[in-house]
């Protein structure tokens, strides 16, 4: 039974099916994690299986790497002095400078190992994610579960109300990331200085990783009802339609 897709669904794939306009034949790109990805990674199938461009992948989760197995994306594993060409992925919050929040899906720590070794990241989400400020949505941390009561004082110092992630099924269930580690959301309501907490988050150990991704996202495609905006950090959002400024 099929159902009419919500405004926030559709604003999704219209974000998601824009992307393809930045991959080319060859590429190497880094496929991301979450609802708004998982439209990208089918889209990218579709145009593989119907000869429109032939690109290898590597995923940032277990199911990403599911999904693009089953659309017929040859998937390569890690491997040193591996640089992607493109990568594509969703956003909790992102705001006018492109610092983004990620993680909602878990999925923060290899999705900030292929930021990392990216050329370009281009972030696709629907009009609900675009803040002015950083920090409504509480921000992802993977911790080893080790070291679980100190990073819970840790973050409580920096003033936030930490929470460890439960599966929505099974409260007792703690849900953890793919390297096995724990999830705890910080509430900190708002950030006022996302560089700073970055660096004192740094700081903790058994913090494995945090869901702040600060200068690196080089452009993000925000749906609004049909119309898909490219922004880039400190310029005025365009159409997609005309923009022309692609990487590589
Ligand atoms: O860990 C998950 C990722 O950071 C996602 O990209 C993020 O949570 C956004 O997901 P969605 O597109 O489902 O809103």
């Amino acid at each position: 039974m099929s159902t009419t897709p919500t405004l926030q669904e559709l604003e999704k794939q219209a974000a998601a099916t824009a992307a393809l306009r930045w991959v080319r034949d060859g590429m190497l790109v880094g496929l991301g994690t979450g609802s708004t990805a998982a439209p990208f990674i089918r889209a990218l199938g579709e145009a593989m299986r119907t000869g429109q461009l032939r690109v290898q992948a590597t995923a940032t989760s277990e199911a990403s790497a599911a999904l693009a197995r089953e659309v017929g994306i040859p998937l390569v594993p890690p491997q040193r002095g591996m640089r992607f060409d493109l990568t594509v992925d969703g956003a909790d919050e992102l705001d006018p400078q492109l610092r983004l929040i990620k993680g909602g899906g878990g999925a923060l720590l290899r999705e900030k190992v292929l930021a990392t070794a990216s050329n370009y990241l281009l972030i696709v989400a629907d009009s609900s994610k675009a803040v002015s400020q950083l920090g409504k949505f509480p921000l992802p941390l993977e911790v080893v579960p080790f070291a679980l009561p100190w990073v819970m004082d840790a973050v409580a110092k920096l003033g936030a109300n930490p929470v460890v992630r439960v599966s929505k099924t099974d409260t007792t269930q703690h849900v953890l990331s793919d390297q096995g580690n724990l999830l705890v959301d910080c509430h900190f309501n708002q950030i006022s200085d996302p560089q700073q907490l970055a660096t004192q988050l740094k700081t903790i150990p058994g913090l494995v990783e945090h869901g702040l991704f600060l200068g690196l996202a080089n452009a993000a495609l925000v749906a609004c009802g049909e119309q898909v905006q490219v922004l880039q950090a400190g310029a005025t959002p365009v159409p997609v339609a005309s923009f022309t400024d692609f990487p590589g």
